[in-house]
């Protein structure tokens, strides 16, 4: 039976703070490193954190907070990495302490940039990590309702799946119910692909098309991603599972979700600069979508929609002359 130990949490967003709130209530004790010393120090003032879901509170005393990533990466068993995955590197640039030995789970939703890898190969490619030792946190989870205590179901994917459910127990409380999966990489690309296609729904959307375009252009979407998870690792999945399919469907749809409301922008004739700036958060599809063209480039895989989004981001193409032709090719 593993034994995660001390567990710690890297990043202070939206998403990390739900997490935290859920591994806290679990475990009564975590490690929390955060980049700044002035949130640090307003949230052991305020007891919540001063700039994300500041609704939740915590017991201050559970919490043992440090920017020094060294200090947390040697004092802790377990890392669970939840920084925007554009911001990954530059937090671990600082990083001299040996990972190897330690659990890492990621709960980034992300590619890692200049990379072209997810996170869990990310971390056994760097810093030798061994496979077994990698999680991943999926499924439909905006942080906002976690945070609310709405009911969430996530999957936890690990190559070992018993280390998987025995992780699970930490998350898993009376609003997270949890699930175990193998497919740690196919999830991980799952959930680049899907903000991609949240981005592709909120272009068509900001430009006036409806609900019974986006039912047709999700699912579209699925199947695209299916080809592409078949290509880049193919083991047997069920692609209609929540941590593939619900997610999608969860960021396609709400209101909640960064890389929808980027992409409405888009479409309603926002240069992507002035979408980045209206932002407070981060839509990751926007860095996601180079990536995943660019290994895409030695996949192959028809990719229709990937292709449009990336057409418009990055080769400064039209949504007007762009989304008409990706309707032809819709069913
Ligand atoms: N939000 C959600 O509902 C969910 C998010 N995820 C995933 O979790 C991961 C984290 O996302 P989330 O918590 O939502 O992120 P947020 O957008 O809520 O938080 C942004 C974080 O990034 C930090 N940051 C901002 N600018 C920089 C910078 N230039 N360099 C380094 N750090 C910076 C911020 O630090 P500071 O406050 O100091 O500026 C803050 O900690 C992502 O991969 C996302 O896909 C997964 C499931 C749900
Ligand atoms: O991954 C997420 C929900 O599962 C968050 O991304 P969005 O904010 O774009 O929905």
């Amino acid at each position: 039976m593993p034994d995660f130990g001390r567990v710690a949490i890297i990043g202070g967003g939206s998403w990390a703070t739900a997490i935290a709130k859920v591994v806290v209530e679990h475990t009564g004790h975590i490690g929390w490193y955060m980049r700044r010393d002035d949130r640090i120090s307003d949230f052991r003032r305020l007891g919540h954190n001063p700039a994300y879901l500041t609704g939740v509170h915590f017991d201050i005393d559970d919490i043992e907070f440090t920017s020094d990533i060294n200090e947390i990466a040697t004092e802790y068993d377990t890392l669970v990495f939840v920084t925007p995955s554009p911001y990954l590197k530059d937090h671990l640039k600082k990083l001299t302490a040996d990972i190897s030995h330690k659990f890492i789970v990621t709960a980034i939703k992300g590619i890692v940039p200049g990379e072209d890898v997810v996170c869990s190969d990310y971390f056994h490619q760097r810093y030798g990590v061994p496979y077994r030792q990698l999680l991943c946190i999926g499924g439909p989870s905006h942080a906002e309702e976690v945070a609310l205590e709405r009911l969430t179901y996530l999957t936890v994917a690990g190559s070992d799946e018993k280390m998987a459910r025995e992780f699970s127990r930490v998350l898993a409380c009376d609003y997270v119910k949890t699930e175990t999966s193998t497919d740690v990489t196919g999830i991980e690309y799952a959930a680049v692909l899907k903000n991609v296609y949240a981005i592709c729904a909120g272009i068509c959307n900001g430009m006036g098309y409806g609900d019974n375009f986006q039912a047709v252009f999700l699912t579209n979407a699925i199947r695209e991603m299916d080809r592409f998870l078949t290509a880049v690792n193919p083991v047997h999945r069920n692609i209609c599972d929540s941590v593939y399919l619900g997610d999608l469907l969860v960021t396609g749809y709400s209101n909640f979700s960064r890389n929808r409301t980027f992409g409405m922008m888009i479409g309603k004739g926002y240069s992507i600069k002035s979408a980045q700036a209206e932002m407070k958060m981060v839509a990751e599809g926007y860095y996601g979508t180079k990536c995943m063209e660019e290994i895409n480039r030695q996949l192959h895989v028809s990719m229709p929609i990937l292709d449009a989004v990336y057409d418009i981001l990055y080769k400064d193409l039209r949504p007007r002359d762009v989304i008409p032709a990706l309707t032809e090719k819709l069913s």
